[in-house]
């Protein structure tokens, strides 16, 4: 289903579940079948048939292709060469067996690389979603999709969602800005983007060799990205399911934040020479909420709901989310905006309204896309649209109206207030929902470079994409900020001074239906240019959504905006207002305080797993008022550091940062132990280049499958075990965590890639840190083990201890089931020296 405005999504079209996934994604909760859905609203369709978007014969083919279902999407993920390992073992292991299916006696049409996009990593497939999940002959796809999408190597995400990142040119290093952030499929691509080969980079660093050798970025920090991705959403449950969403990607450069992105916060940074120093980006997205009608093919809503007054309604909203990113922007800096709309006033007429307010196409350019994703089909931007609109007396029909420009509506309205003052027009038009003013040719905005993609050109959803790139700072003092009905008074009087009334053509007579039959519709055309009747019944439309304002009172911080919009419209926005954390006024739920370079615990953890002296102690946070290292310890960028710290009192709203490096590991005897603490496979891959102990080699398929069939496998100190060279290495190491490395190798009984792995070492057995949906996930992908049944000795101990209790218990009724509980724990510590929460559950 599609994302909506209301509630925070792209959009104002939302069925029950709001907006998830990427470019519209989303669980179907509808109750009736998609295909019992009417693909039909003549609003909808005599507006992009009427508004000259696309020629008959090329319309005809888009509109049938928008009722169509959206084939199934996903791209693999992480980092290439792992993406590209598995992206092998789907071609190798599914696409056959797809190939040999049939359903409902028609041969199945296997997934298919998107030829848009380079590597084969994005696949499409028609068969639908349901039949996929509810269809036996499926089930082994699916639960690789299903375990992949898990692990984070895959993502499912519409085709079209995945373009405005590739058009954003993002390198390593490089400050990047997401705005309206959400899920965050799209985040998780500009992440991939600033990591880049980073963990190559750091591993030449970490053997003293130069990390530079693509010289694209700055690799200072010893390979590591410089870089930093602030992923924002102003709906706070939203920013919720965005943190969920990034949090598996254990980027210590990503912080999430819950701002109105139209008046995002100036992020401060540490004074030089005494002067206020703030945070510009070298990259922005603004993936804006629009009306989705883009999305038509999956959100039946477009079609039940779809209305003029929905784009009119956000044009404001997004030309000011447009703005606040244009003044963010580093000079020579570039910023992408994109929509799953197909309407021009929440496309073009955004882009151009901005780049004036901004100053002209001296300020900020359009940038020719057309070298990024070469093979992607696509349409140049418009120069020219109408806009559309419906009035209604109050308790009549509504009336579709088609302006050619915004005197011609002054014009109209200046009638209709003269002949039909009752009739009700929308209050949210404005000059800049209008194509810009014609200009001489050095003046004018290219707006042809803008980017199209509509659905029939390559089957997918329809989608606008727009690059800009900032020339020269902007002024403020350039930018008018007069209100919307004070700009239509004062046109109206200028207009009723100098012109006279506009050509108004009422069609009162039946109209030609597409079909040739006829409807008693009335349509007036306030066309400056008469045009021929438009083909539409009267339609009774819903209302357009409650307006709620979109402000951000608890921000306290500096923002460079101005409170109106660049182009004097009302600033208030169809959408509800952003869901609020509950109980008080505190910026941040949760605390951020960074543990100082020389603390000993950090210390002794290091020096445990000798941890080279390069590698930086003072990035370490724990998330309690206190500072405590209580339970986790996190790591994070020297930049998002900075910028915590620098802004946490500011009013900033932070949501997230940081990517768990160690946990603690509690057990009876902690204090015996060196570092009674746990490697995490979030941090392990950032810490394990610098290490120079507790370092186990896996070299045999064997001894992986071992110990991930098996948690805690015997390990005696003087006995036989049976996990091969890992056991072997293990028996003279004292109890703790370890990482275990596990090289990439050719052949059937290689590894397709590098794997590091934490495991801790028990007195009588060991076990490999990962929790079992993962277990499963590798199980599946390493050796096509469809259902594994992993064995947990200690568990199952556990339970049978539990179940001795509570029999025992029945039967002494006196006895203290805490104590009980408390013999059972010791006792399977006693035999196997294994914590139950271990057995239980590893994070
Ligand atoms: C089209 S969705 C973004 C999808 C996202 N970029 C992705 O790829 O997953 C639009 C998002 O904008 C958010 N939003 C709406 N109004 C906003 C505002 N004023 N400031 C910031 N975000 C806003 C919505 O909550 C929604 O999550």
């Amino acid at each position: 289903m599609g994302r909506g405005g209301r509630g925070g999504g792209r959009g104002r079209f939302r069925g029950k579940n709001k907006g998830r996934g990427g470019g519209g994604g989303g669980r179907d909760t509808r109750t009736e079948s998609w295909n019992d859905i009417q693909r039909k609203n003549e609003l909808f369709e005599s507006y992009y048939r009427r508004g000259g978007f696309l020629e008959e014969a090329e319309f005809e083919e888009m509109w049938k292709t928008l009722a169509t279902d959206l084939p199934n999407s996903f791209r693999f993920t992480g980092t290439k060469s792992d993406a590209l390992a598995v992206r092998e073992i789907f071609k190798k292991r599914y696409i056959p067996a797809i190939q040999s299916m049939d359903f409902e006696g028609e041969p199945v049409e296997p997934p298919r690389p998107v030829a848009a996009f380079p590597d084969e990593l994005v696949w499409d497939m028609k068969t639908h979603k349901k039949v996929i999940r509810r269809y036996a002959p499926f089930a082994e796809f699916q639960k690789f999709l299903v375990a992949e999408t898990t692990s984070g190597n895959i993502s499912r995400q519409e085709v079209v969602s995945m373009i405005p990142p590739h058009f954003l040119d993002v390198k390593p290093g490089m400050v990047v800005l997401d705005m309206c952030a959400a899920p965050g499929s799209k985040t998780a691509q500009l992440a991939e983007m600033i990591h880049g080969d980073e963990e190559e980079r750091v591993a030449r660093a970490a053997r003293d060799e130069n990390p530079n050798v693509d010289g694209e970025g700055d690799y200072s920090d010893d390979g590591r990205s410089t870089g930093l991705l602030i992923a924002n959403d102003t709906d706070y449950k939203r920013a919720g399911m965005l943190t969920h969403q990034v949090k598996r990607l254990n980027f210590p450069n990503l912080i999430v934040t819950n701002h109105d992105a139209s008046i995002f916060p100036s992020v401060e940074l540490p004074s030089q020479g005494g002067k206020k120093q703030y945070l510009k980006y070298d990259r922005i997205l603004a993936d804006v909420p629009c009306s989705g009608d883009g999305t038509a093919r999956k959100n039946p809503n477009v079609w039940s709901k779809w209305t003029p007054k929905d784009g009119l309604g956000l044009h404001n909203l997004q030309l000011r989310i447009l703005f606040r990113g244009l003044q963010m922007l580093k000079k020579g800096g570039r910023l992408v905006y994109s929509t799953c709309s197909m309407n021009p006033v929440e496309n073009e007429a955004v882009v151009a309204a901005a780049i004036e307010a901004c100053g002209g196409i001296s300020k900020v350019q359009l940038v020719d896309g057309s070298g990024h994703l070469p093979n992607l089909k696509r349409k140049p931007g418009l120069n020219k649209w109408k806009v559309y609109d419906t009035s209604a007396v109050p308790g009549g029909e509504k009336t579709a109206h088609l302006f050619n420009s915004w005197d011609a509506f002054v014009k109209a309205k200046q009638n209709y207030d003269k002949e039909e003052p009752e009739r009700q027009f929308s209050s949210k038009i404005s000059p800049g929902c209008f194509p810009p003013i014609e200009k001489p040719e050095e003046e004018r905005i290219p707006l042809e470079r803008c980017v199209r993609v509509y659905p029939h050109l390559q089957d997918t959803g329809g989608f606008f994409i727009a690059i800009l790139e900032k020339i020269d700072d902007i002024k403020i003092a350039q930018i008018s900020a007069s209100d919307n009905t004070e700009l239509l008074r004062k046109a109206m009087q200028e207009s009723e001074a100098t012109t006279p009334a506009a050509t108004t053509v009422e069609l009162s007579d039946a109209t030609e239906q597409p079909n040739g039959s006829t409807s008693p519709s009335k349509r007036k055309l306030d066309d400056a240019d008469v045009q021929k009747p438009e083909v539409i019944k009267k339609v009774k439309t819903e209302e357009a959504p409650l307006e709620q304002p979109v402000n951000d009172s608890d921000s306290k911080s500096k923002v460079e905006t101005p409170a109106k919009a660049p182009n004097g419209a009302v600033t208030k926005a169809p959408v509800d207002e952003p869901s609020k954390p509950k109980g008080g006024q505190q910026s941040n739920k949760e605390y951020f305080e960074y543990v100082p370079a020389d603390d000993p615990s950090i210390a002794q953890i290091l020096n445990f797993f000798g941890i080279s002296s390069r590698f930086p102690r003072d990035r370490f946070m724990v998330k309690n008022k206190e500072g405590l290292l209580l339970n986790k310890v996190y790591y994070t960028s020297a930049l998002a550091k900075t910028i915590i710290n620098q802004n946490k009192y500011r009013g900033m709203k932070f949501i997230h940062c940081g990517v768990v490096m160690f946990v603690s590991h509690k057990i009876k005897d902690a204090e015996l132990m060196k570092a009674p603490w746990r490697l995490q496979n979030e941090g392990i891959r950032i810490l394990e280049p610098w290490a120079e102990q507790r370092i186990v080699k896996l070299t045999n398929k064997n001894t992986l499958y071992k110990l991930l069939i098996e948690m805690f496998p015997k390990m005696p100190r003087d006995g036989s075990h049976e996990i091969g060279e890992v056991g072997d290495q293990l028996k003279d190491m004292d109890i703790g965590c370890c990482f275990v490395r596990v090289e990439q190798s050719e052949g059937e009984d290689g590894f397709p890639f590098r794997m590091v792995l934490p495991l801790w070492r028990h007195p009588g057995s060991a076990n490999l840190m990962v929790d079992k949906d993962d277990r499963k996930a590798m199980l599946l992908r390493l050796f096509n083990e469809k259902d594994p049944q992993i064995k947990n000795h200690v568990a199952e101990k556990a339970a049978a201890a539990a179940a001795l209790e509570a029999k025992e218990a029945e039967e002494e009724e006196s006895k203290d089931p805490a104590e009980a509980e408390a013999k059972a724990t010791m006792e399977i510590e006693e035999e196997g020296g294994v914590n139950l929460e271990d057995a239980m559950e590893v994070s």
